[in-house]
């Protein structure tokens, strides 16, 4: 579905993001890993055409989006949620306006959109009654919830993640987390995160994809990565997260169906 064919991005004479494939099907998830400043949030910007590209492309479906001839703002069929779901909303609309936000390309008539937000509101476990709030008047979970409405309601077949948990608290990412996998199967999504959280990556990834100094270290199905990965830098940061005690000890088919 999303190809990455030989991405790269220079900017002010540095090379930001050098030579990246990646590929991502239907249903899949990748997660983008490595650490502060190797250029995971410059690669999801030039994915959606934040940033212009200086060789590769990023073809949808066969079809070319991003390319040095060819910069084009957001791909279609996806949608984007942020790490801050505050930051995210627009503090002087309510929540059922910044949800019909994501529907204005749509010819939907009032009583359909009214419904689709409904609609949205309950995929995510929230109480109907929400919609008539201000982001001030909800938790900062239940404002994550809000921004993965907002962004299913459109019906994407891709959705981008950057650190959309690292905001809240280890009960509520717990219950966001297995949202997104219930949602992600629901509807066959397909995600890429960009998170620091090796044990989520473990968890939920089908793929890691880890970045350092621009360029991928690996690109690599995530039980053969967090079974040893191949490159030094891949060792190091694992080694560092089971000393931190950042990366829980194994994952065992019980402890991923919990
Ligand atoms: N517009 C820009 N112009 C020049 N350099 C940039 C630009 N945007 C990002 N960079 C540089 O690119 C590098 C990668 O930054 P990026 O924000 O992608 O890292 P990151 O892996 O997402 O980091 P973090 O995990 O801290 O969010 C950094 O050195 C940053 O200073």
């Amino acid at each position: 579905m999303l190809e990455v064919n030989n991405l790269s991005l220079q900017m002010q004479n540095q090379n930001l993001l050098e030579d990246i494939n990646f590929t991502l099907n239907r249903g899949e998830t990748l997660c983008i890993i490595g650490e502060s400043g190797s250029g995971k949030t410059t690669l999801l910007r030039s994915l959606l055409g934040l940033m212009p590209l200086s060789l590769g492309s990023v073809r949808l479906n066969g079809q070319v989006y991003q390319s040095p001839e060819k910069t084009q703002t957001g791909l279609p069929s996806t949608q984007m949620v942020m790490q801050d779901p505050i930051a995210a909303l627009n503090p002087r609309q309510k929540i059922k306006l910044s949800i019909a936000e994501s529907l204005y390309r749509s010819s939907l008539k009032a009583s359909e959109l009214d419904q689709a937000i409904k609609q949205a509101l309950k995929d995510v476990e929230l109480p109907e009654e929400i919609e008539n709030r201000y982001p001030s008047q909800i938790s900062l979970g239940q404002a994550q919830r809000v921004c993965i409405a907002r962004a299913i309601v459109a019906k994407p077949d891709i959705l981008f993640f950057d650190e959309p948990l690292s905001a809240l608290d280890a009960i509520i990412q717990k219950q966001i987390a297995h949202l997104l996998d219930r949602l992600k199967k629901q509807n066959e999504l397909s995600y890429i995160f960009i998170t620091h959280d090796l044990g989520f990556a473990r968890h939920y990834a089908d793929k890691i994809l880890l970045l350092n100094h621009g360029k991928v270290e690996e690109y690599q199905d995530v039980s053969l990565f967090f079974k040893g990965p191949e490159s030094a830098y891949g060792q190091e940061l694992l080694k560092a997260a089971y000393i931190l005690g950042s990366l829980p000890q194994k994952k065992t088919k019980e402890n991923r169906a919990a």
